[in-house]
């Protein structure tokens, strides 16, 4: 993971939840991938994280990001998910990338 995401260089940050940072990364066969690296000060454990891996290993979607896979060395814990190219929703939802006018939150019913 550490090849794949370039030392989780800055670079390949792409953003930040609560478990942690989470980078872009590229597995040697070409396949692009999202790690997400539990910080040490996210107040999670050990058993959050078992809770997420085994709670998203068992969601499968085609709108659901899918996890990969999981390591844990030393006090490293990582979660692997297939990348997503087009953003959080939050970009969607609250971002600049929608006008106020195209957008609504109320309806006429
Ligand atoms: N699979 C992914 N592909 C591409 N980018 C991702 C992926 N997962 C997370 N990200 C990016 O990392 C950011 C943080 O993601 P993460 O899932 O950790 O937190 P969150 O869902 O925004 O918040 P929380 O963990 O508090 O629920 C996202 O906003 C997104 O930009």
């Amino acid at each position: 993971m550490k090849a794949a995401t370039n030392d989780f260089s800055q670079e390949n940050k792409l953003g930040v939840g609560g478990f942690g940072a989470v980078y872009r990364g590229k597995l040697e066969d070409g396949h692009e991938i999202a790690v997400k690296r539990l910080s040490k000060n996210s107040g999670q454990g050990d058993l959050e994280f078992k809770n997420e891996v085994l709670l998203v290993a068992k969601l499968q979607h085609r709108n659901l990001v899918r996890l990969l896979g999981f390591s844990i060395e030393g006090n490293e814990r990582l979660l692997i998910y297939e990348y997503m190219p087009n953003a959080s929703l939050d970009n969607f939802l609250f971002g600049k990338l929608l006008k106020p006018s195209s957008f609504s939150l109320t309806h006429d019913a």
